[in-house]
């Protein structure tokens, strides 16, 4: 590329270049067919916007507030796993890269920077991201290490019962590096000789009896607020509030687990409107415009959405 890239999609084709494939293809992929991931995108490129004229915008403030936490615009880092395969500073990068732009981070239990790591080195409003394991001690344990460390909330993941078929991911023979958080815990290089690694790792340590109980036991072991991430339908979405949950995301994890679930704007007006305001309303899928933030919010205004996006931030971590 001869000029700076402007935008995710020109900072995705730089990391391509410089990235080893399995990583590339690791971050970018979705699930099987990955027709939700193409979905996802393009189901905002079918919006269009219908502007009104001779409205004074020459003063504009986008902050808002996310469990009381002030934030300087409707947008947030969606966690993702392992920045140090992208880049050296991995999370704490990224961490300082929400602290500059006043927004809150959400750190992926997959991190490849430890908790207390990505907690020291930054003032950022953080979120933990959490899997349950079938060892849930040990989910218990970094658990209590974030609230220790500071972290606001708990994102409780509940789309991955069992990880997604990538296939890339099966063809690459992708596998994870020794994750610091669980060093002495479980070992997650897990090489499978007939497969993706990741898969391995995921199908042996994740929960997949998980139900709505952990809600109840979560409250047991913590007292920060808890989301749930993973949500497509008004039926979950009352589902969770009546379970006593803080916040909502609206996510497909990105198509990177269930191929043909719904793009995610599809679902939000329905959500939203399930969820009547009762508690917030987070979304994630498909964003790569400041327009498609605008979109959401359009669609779900009422509900006081927030929008993460995943990839600005991977891409552009992976270039500098
Ligand atoms: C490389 C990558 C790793 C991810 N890791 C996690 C994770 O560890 N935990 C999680 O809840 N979601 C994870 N996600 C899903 C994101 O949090 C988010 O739901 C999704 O990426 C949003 O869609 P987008 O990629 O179109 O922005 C990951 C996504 C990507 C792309
Ligand atoms: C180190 C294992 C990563 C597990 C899955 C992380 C994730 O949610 C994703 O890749 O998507």
């Amino acid at each position: 590329m001869e000029s700076e890239p402007v935008n995710v999609k020109e900072f995705q084709e730089l990391a391509k270049q410089v990235l080893p494939k399995m990583y590339y293809d690791y971050y970018a992929g979705g699930a099987e067919d990955q027709y939700t991931l193409k979905q996802n995108v393009e189901a905002f490129q079918r919006i269009t916007i219908r502007p009104r004229i001779l409205v004074d915008v020459s003063r504009i403030d986008m902050s808002t507030t996310v469990l009381g936490h002030e934030i300087s615009a409707p947008i947030m880092v969606a966690p993702t796993a392992m920045h140090q395969l992208a880049h050296s500073e991995g999370e704490v990068a990224t961490a300082r890269g929400a602290a500059a732009c006043n927004t809150i981070m959400i750190l992926s239990y997959n991190s490849t920077c430890t908790v207390e790591e990505v907690a020291s080195s930054c003032n950022a409003v953080r979120f933990f991201q959490l899997y349950v394991f079938k060892r849930r001690d040990i989910s218990a344990q970094l658990v209590q290490r974030a609230e220790k460390s500071g972290f606001k909330a708990v994102v409780l993941t509940v789309d991955a019962p069992r990880l997604g078929r990538r296939e890339a991911d099966i063809k690459n023979k992708m596998v994870a590096p020794q994750l610091k958080n669980f060093e002495g815990l479980l070992s997650t290089a897990v090489n499978s000789n007939d497969g993706s690694g990741l898969e391995a790792y995921a199908n042996e340590t994740f929960d997949s009896s998980l139900c709505w109980e952990v809600i109840g036991w979560l409250r047991s072991i913590t007292s920060l607020p808890i989301l749930v991430k993973g949500v497509l339908t008004h039926e979950d979405a009352r589902m969770a509030v009546e379970a006593g949950v803080d916040g909502i995301v609206v996510s497909n994890h990105g198509a990177r687990q269930l191929d043909y679930s719904p793009a995610t704007i599809s679902v939000l007006e329905e959500v939203v409107h399930a969820v009547g305001g009762k508690v917030p309303v987070l979304f994630d899928g498909g964003i790569r415009r400041g327009t498609d933030v605008f979109k959401a919010l359009a669609l779900g205004w009422k509900a006081g959405c927030i929008w993460s996006c995943s990839k600005g931030g991977i891409w552009g971590e992976t270039c500098t």
